[in-house]
């Protein structure tokens, strides 16, 4: 491909295409004004984003997602930040995890069986590892998919006395099968765990993951690429914004722009629209939380009729998740 071309290239969004993280994924871009166009109906990879031009969007595993991020064959995608960590070694140098979703979670955790009564931390595991070691001249044998979070992790604990067994699936199931001591796997209920009688170490949570809106740095980001980008984020950010925001309207006949501004200031609430024009109505966007302390302000200050409403969007010239990105690209 010529610089040209790359240059001019759409931005590719990366979407769960099944698992744990699509239906969750489809709903979030749904709250924000995007919802997908699949032409050649479900079995088609490829598809658009209704009335948004210059972006293409790609079904893939919430692993694929991150290898095509890392390599820079996506623009933008969703994926769970244990696979992010796990399957690249400095995220950070090729990818912007720009926003977490609030789904998704698990943790990825160091678990053993729960008959070892006296194994509690990371440094009861050494001791028993360095003991098998030396009485019966074998490794600890930890089964999990996550091997670089486990040998990082292991390391900073000055672990060295195990062998990884590499498994694809039904991980908690290797103690009992005999194929390993132990797991680290991930887990969001513990049901599982429970299930298979092992236990998580006191100190033995590896990392808190959640799903996440990542951006690739090695991506093209060409003209096309950024528009498209910021359409996106905008929207997303609009809709974060209106969720975490209450609209308040009053009218205020006798207060002073200073007064209603020191108001707005002291409550973390803006006004969008300035002060109160002729007919004395103003609107402020406070945080929800605040909602009732500026009701009993606005009160005091003299307000008669004090309305208050949800929004669906709330777009600004800027916002944190496109600022995050034009800072790396
Ligand atoms: N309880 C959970 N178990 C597994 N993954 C979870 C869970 N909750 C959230 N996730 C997130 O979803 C991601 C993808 O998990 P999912 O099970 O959909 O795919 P997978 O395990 O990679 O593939 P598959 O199960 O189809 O082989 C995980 O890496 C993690 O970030
Ligand atoms: O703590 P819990 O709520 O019990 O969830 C954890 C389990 O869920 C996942 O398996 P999944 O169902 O995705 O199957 P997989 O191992 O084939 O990916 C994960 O690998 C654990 O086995
Ligand atoms: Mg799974």
């Amino acid at each position: 491909m010529t610089q040209t071309q790359a240059n001019d290239a759409p931005l590719v969004l990366a979407v769960p295409s099944k698992g744990r993280l699509q239906e969750n994924a489809t709903a979030f871009f749904g709250r924000a004004g995007l919802s997908f166009v699949q032409a050649r109906g479900q079995r088609e990879y490829r598809g658009q984003i209704a009335g948004l031009g210059g972006a293409e969007v790609a079904y893939l595993s919430a692993s694929e997602i991150v290898a095509q991020l890392s390599s820079g064959a996506a623009h933008l995608g969703i994926t769970g930040e244990d696979l992010v960590r796990e399957q690249v070694a400095d995220a950070d140098a090729s990818m912007v995890l720009l926003a977490p979703l609030g789904f998704g979670q698990a943790n990825v955790v160091v678990a053993v069986p729960q008959a070892w009564i006296d194994v509690r931390t990371m440094a009861d595991l050494d001791d028993v590892a360095a003991t098998m070691r030396a009485r019966h001249g074998r490794k600890l044998r930890v089964a999990t998919k996550y091997v670089n979070l486990t040998r990082r992790f292991f390391a900073s604990h000055g672990l060295a006395d195990y062998r990884i067994v590499e498994s694809l699936g039904a991980t908690e199931g290797a103690p009992a099968a005999g194929t390993a001591e132990i797991v680290v796997d991930i887990t969001t209920t513990g049901a599982t765990l429970t299930a298979n009688a092992l236990k998580v170490l006191d100190d033995g949570v590896i990392l808190a993951s959640e799903a996440n809106l990542v951006a690739s740095v090695r991506a093209p980001w060409g003209k096309q690429a950024r528009d498209a980008a910021a359409a996106i984020l905008s929207r997303i950010a609009a809709e974060e914004e209106a969720r975490s925001v209450r609209e308040v309207r009053a009218v205020l006949n006798a207060v002073s722009p200073q007064r209603l501004g020191e108001i707005a200031h002291r409550l973390g609430a803006r006004l969008p629209f300035g002060t109160a024009g002729s007919d004395g109505v103003v609107t402020l966007h406070c945080p929800r939380k605040a909602v009732f302390p500026l009701v009993e302000e606005l009160s005091k200050a003299g307000a008669d009729d004090i309305t208050v409403r949800a929004l669906d969007y709330v777009f600004r010239r800027s916002n944190p998740l496109i600022e995050r990105l034009l800072a790396r690209i």
